[in-house]
């Protein structure tokens, strides 16, 4: 990822707005799940979130989809939001080229944009398809263009890859890298993969009892063997803050 670093930051559209959240709160009953959350997210970025389970992820994810209300704190994101979660959640009973278009329900031109991103994520020929006759792998595919029909300047993504096997994991990670450096959406992504983290993200966020504890600068960082030792350091940290390994 080095060599496209530099350029990735200076295509960066100065006129989208980053995403800022400040002083975030969110109790379920009495269990308070987010306890005065900072985050900021540049537009054109690529954010990998990690966590313990249950420390607040998805909460925080919906809270910036617009899903979830905030009960304290100031959450600023663009308006043009999409969110991909672990399963497809595609309309079994509407074809592949019609769960695209519902990302852009009544706008003119929705088949030939459905069309389009369908195209971008390699299933042009799948537009008439049924759901149910597609791999796990391409509904996952997809569901990304159906978010990507948005023209999302925040991009979220909810563990999209934990469902798939291992091959057409390391395809769709290379697939939604590829797909950020084209469209430039701010972007986070939920992961458990510590891995995954390091290498798909410019930055690596641990989220601990509903906080940021943890914030890795992480691009240019790659499967290289001149970057064996920077991936395995940074690797064990955060597996140790993870309360993973000694
Ligand atoms: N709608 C809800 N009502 C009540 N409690 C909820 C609700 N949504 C989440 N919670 C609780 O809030 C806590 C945080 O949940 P959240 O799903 O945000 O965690 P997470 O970090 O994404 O976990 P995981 O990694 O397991 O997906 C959990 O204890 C969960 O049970």
């Amino acid at each position: 990822m080095t060599s496209s670093t530099t350029l990735r930051q200076e295509s960066v559209r100065e006129t989208r707005a980053p995403v800022e959240v400040r002083g975030l709160h969110r109790a379920y009953g009495a269990r308070q799940v987010i306890r005065g959350l900072d985050l900021r997210v540049q537009a054109g970025e690529f954010l990998c979130l990690l966590g313990p389970s249950g420390c607040g992820k998805t909460t925080l994810l919906r809270t910036l989809a617009g899903l979830d209300a905030a009960d304290a704190g100031e959450v600023d994101v663009p308006t043009q939001v999409a969110i991909v979660f672990q399963e497809p959640r595609l309309l079994p009973w509407k074809r592949v080229d019609f769960n695209v278009r519902f990302g852009v329900a009544g706008t003119r031109g929705a088949r030939a944009q459905a069309l389009a991103a369908l195209e971008e994520v390699g299933l042009a020929d799948h537009a008439d398809a049924w759901p149910g006759t597609l791999s796990g792998g391409q509904a996952q595919r997809v569901a990304l263009a159906r978010a990507l029909v948005r023209e999302p300047h925040l991009l979220l993504l909810d563990e999209p890859f934990a469902a798939l096997d291992a091959l057409t994991r390391i395809r769709m990670q290379a697939l939604v890298r590829e797909l950020v450096d084209r469209h430039r959406p701010a972007t986070v992504l939920v992961t458990h993969d510590v891995e995954e983290a390091i290498l798909l993200g410019d930055r690596v966020l641990v989220m601990a009892e509903g906080r940021i504890v943890r914030d890795s600068d992480t691009t240019g960082i790659t499967r290289d063997a001149a970057d064996a030792v920077a991936l395995d350091v940074l690797r064990r940290d955060l597996l140790r803050e993870l309360g993973v390994g000694g």
